[in-house]
């Protein structure tokens, strides 16, 4: 046997790990970086984050994916390029945090990337007949396992589509095996670029559960702000947003997408939701001279109206429901207070919190997701989820890299 599979097997039979998972995500403002500690796998598994961190990307990084990112149309030489490069900057930040966390890299069992995403097209979105879901994440493990020397599992998304997914979103599985409660029933909210959820009935077994994108989180505005004001990433403390007031008809024009009236559960990108897209709403509304603080007040009341119209849709049957979120979003309190607002006028049962109540880091949650599909991956003796019983398929996501 290869000593790789044979340290590969040793790995899979100890009774924990440590798993770093990675996150790169579509709003392109850091590695979220998650050391953490796994024991078991499946319904048993525990997941104890013993450290975390985002590692803010430079400027180059933000430029040379944006030249790409969510575009139709691009230069293939960049991508070509791009996917080395990212493996190998990402591999740097990994040995930088490891460093940081007071860790060696032999200390490190496995890595479990994410990649950046460049283009997601589920056939819903792309419309080409015969043609499947499809998404492209760069930034190549092989990379990763050589420069760090630790085995390295990566590209989670493409045996999602193949066994009949749609390659995102794949946060049922975490949610599931870590939050699932007989006792309460729970959404599962995330709210970075794109906003998601999980749903968890406390009654109804796993074939009720399912993951689903819900609309635009921060996406919209943080490209809005990105090209209006130069040196600011994002609307901070949702200062400019908060100056405005809401367009009704730029809201309803923008609630009009036809992703809103596709069932759960779908998933989209910032190949929709992005300024042309507003651009296009502001015209049909003829709101085209609006103040930056009034769109940026509009898209703020958007992303709270599609994630509490979800919300709404999946808890009105409830008796009570427990909503706990993570993602940037909980940093934005204008976003917050209208989520609330929204939900307290039609869904008065619904309680909201962040995943902080359930002991996780809100800004971990995605790196920590990624770390514990690599578990499962490696050491799930039987399919968790069997795929007759749930809406995700139930396989062994990612590919694996040697360090040598
Ligand atoms: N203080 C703040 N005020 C307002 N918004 C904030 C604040 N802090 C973070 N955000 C928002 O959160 C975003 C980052 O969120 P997050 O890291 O969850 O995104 P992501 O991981 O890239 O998203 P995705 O879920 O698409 O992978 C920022 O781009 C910004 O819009
Ligand atoms: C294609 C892609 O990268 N999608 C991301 C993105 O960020 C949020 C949302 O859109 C979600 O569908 C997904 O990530 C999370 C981690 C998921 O797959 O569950």
């Amino acid at each position: 046997m290869h000593p790789h599979i044979e340290k590969l097997h040793y790995i899979s039979k100890q009774h924990t790990r440590l798993i770093i998972g990675l996150m790169s995500g579509t709003s392109l403002d850091g590695l979220d970086i998650a050391l953490c500690k796994i024991n078991g796998s499946g319904t048993n598994t525990q997941c104890d984050v013993i450290d975390f961190k985002t590692i803010d990307y430079c400027e180059d990084y933000r430029q040379h994916v944006k030249a790409i990112f969510a575009k139709p149309i691009g230069s293939i030489e960049q991508v070509c390029i791009l996917n080395a490069w990212i493996g190998r900057y990402h591999a740097k930040l990994v040995n930088q945090a490891i460093h940081d966390f007071g860790y060696q890299n032999t200390d490190i069992d496995v890595v479990a990337s994410h990649g950046q995403t460049i283009y997601h097209s589920p056939s819903e979105q792309h419309q080409y007949a015969n043609f499947p879901n499809a998404t492209l994440q760069i930034g190549d493990g092989d990379h990763i396992a050589v420069l760090t020397n630790i085995i390295t599992l990566s590209d989670f998304r493409q045996k999602h589509i193949a066994a009949g997914g749609q390659g995102a979103p794949l946060v049922m599985y975490g949610d599931y095996l870590m939050f699932h409660s007989q006792d309460e029933n729970r959404i599962m909210l995330n709210i970075g670029g794109i906003a998601n959820l999980t749903y968890l009935p406390s009654k109804g077994g796993v074939s009720e559960v399912f993951s689903s994108d819900i609309g635009p989180g921060n996406t919209i505005m943080d490209a809005f702000m990105q090209s209006h004001y130069s040196d600011l990433h994002y609307d901070t403390d949702a200062t400019i947003s908060s100056a405005g007031s809401v367009h009704q008809g730029l809201l309803m024009q923008l609630a009009s997408s036809i992703f809103f009236m596709q069932s759960f559960p779908k998933t989209t990108g910032p190949e929709v939701f992005n300024l042309a897209y507003l651009l296009e709403a502001q015209k049909l509304a003829e709101a085209t001279d609006l103040s930056n603080e009034d769109v940026m007040a509009t898209l703020c009341d958007f992303s709270a109206k599609c994630i509490s119209d979800s919300i709404i849709t999946l808890g009105k049957t409830l008796p009570h429901l427990m909503i706990y979120v993570s993602g940037g979003g909980i940093h934005n309190p204008l976003l917050m207070k209208r989520i609330q607002i929204r939900l307290s006028n039609q869904l008065p049962q619904a309680k909201i919190g962040t995943t902080e109540l359930l002991s996780l880091n809100p800004d971990a949650k995605e790196a920590v997701l990624f770390a514990l599909l690599a578990n499962e991956t490696l050491c799930a003796n039987t399919q968790t989820l069997s795929s007759q019983e749930t809406n995700m398929p139930s396989v062994s996501l990612g590919k694996v890299s040697f360090p040598d």
